[in-house]
């Protein structure tokens, strides 16, 4: 049978074609309106067609039928939360692919870690509840008690992620060597640990040390001889693809605020209920939605991405000009802000 040419059925494939056709620039694409042409399969056209663009089916002989079916699987296993969602994914998978098509990267990293990052976008956060790890490590729910507080979503996505690769319709890489097999399960679960937050510090202060004592070719692309380098690097993309909404254009980034706030506001609405302390930025009666956009941008995202910039300068000012824009369109919003004529 023959597959889609965006490996999902669509009733329009020219507006899902036209909206692809900037998939490798950075907020080039609106996955809120892939998600709405793809019968809301964002996630499954998204890294389909970035596979087929970096010809990853023969690369790695993978039949692209069970390919599709392991990523329509991965798909179906995204909750239908606001925020922690398959479109989501996509986001974080798309922004992985610009970021790696970095000059400055040109040619660093081999097609298998290109899978690696890949696939770590799309099943990083499958089967989020639209809880934090924070509330799952309060109330020793089910998932704190399997992984003992630590990492307890991350391992979660990892387990699920992997266990559907394993059922036999999946079977994906059944072509690839032991080897190669080990290698991409390392590097995958590296990256998706990666994205706890709680690891945020010691992965930006290292990417500090690797931009302090960076090695570049003459040819201007880094150099990164091991593999602790490498897959540091590969963590901080994925880290900054999953942290990019604030520098993405603003009418994304506007709409990616509104579904975090909602699933945070849910969670604080459970709490609530449950009677127990409710989370930061988590009481919907007690946020100020655009303070703490500020804040997150001043103490979290630019500081990260501003190291990025530094270790694949100059090929990330873009990103940063679109930051600082977004920044300030947020801080002229604030209650009090000196911009808001007095009343
Ligand atoms: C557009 O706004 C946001 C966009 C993203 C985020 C955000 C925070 C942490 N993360 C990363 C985790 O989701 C890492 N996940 C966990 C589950 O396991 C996998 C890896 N993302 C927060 C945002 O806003 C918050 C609400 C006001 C300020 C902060
Ligand atoms: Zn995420």
């Amino acid at each position: 049978h023959k597959i889609p040419a965006y490996g999902v059925v669509v009733s329009n494939e020219d507006a899902l074609a036209r909206e692809l056709a900037n998939i490798d620039e950075w907020g080039g694409i609106d996955l809120f309106k892939i998600a709405e042409i793809s019968n809301n399969r964002p996630l499954t056209c998204v890294v389909y067609h970035l596979c087929q663009k970096r010809d990853m089916f023969n690369k790695f002989k993978i039949a692209q039928d069970k390919f599709l079916a392991y990523l329509m699987t991965l798909e179906d296993h995204y909750r239908n939360v606001p925020y922690h969602n398959s479109v989501h994914a996509s986001d974080v998978a798309q922004s992985v692919h610009v970021l790696l098509s970095s000059a400055a990267l040109d040619s660093v990293f081999t097609d298998l870690e290109v899978l690696a990052a890949l696939l770590a976008s799309a099943m990083h956060d499958v089967d989020h509840p639209g809880l934090n790890n924070q509330y799952h490590c309060n109330n020793s729910t089910e998932l704190a008690l399997m992984y003992n507080d630590e990492s307890v979503l991350e391992n979660h996505h990892l387990a699920v992620g992997f266990k559907l690769m394993q059922q036999d319709y999946c079977g994906v890489f059944d072509n690839f060597t032991q080897k190669q097999w080990q290698s991409l399960r390392k590097m995958v679960i590296d990256m998706v640990l990666a994205t706890d937050m709680s690891k945020h510090m010691q992965l930006l202060s290292n990417l500090k040390t690797m931009v302090e004592t960076k090695k570049v070719a003459r040819s201007g692309v880094l150099m990164l001889d091991n593999y602790t380098d490498r897959i540091q690097v590969l963590q901080n993309m994925v880290h900054c693809a999953d942290l990019s909404n604030p520098a993405k254009p603003i009418e994304m980034y506007k709409q990616w605020n509104e579904r975090v706030m909602a699933e945070y506001w849910m969670q604080g609405d459970v709490e609530r209920e449950a009677g127990i302390e409710i989370s930061p930025m988590c009481d919907r009666h007690n946020t100020s939605v655009e303070k703490s956009q500020v804040m997150f941008i001043d103490f979290v995202v630019h500081p990260l991405l501003e190291t990025w910039a530094d270790l694949v300068n100059p090929y990330a000012q873009e990103i940063m000009e679109s930051l600082a824009n977004n920044r300030e369109y947020y801080a002229n919003l604030m209650p009090s802000s000196p911009s808001q004529t007095g009343h």
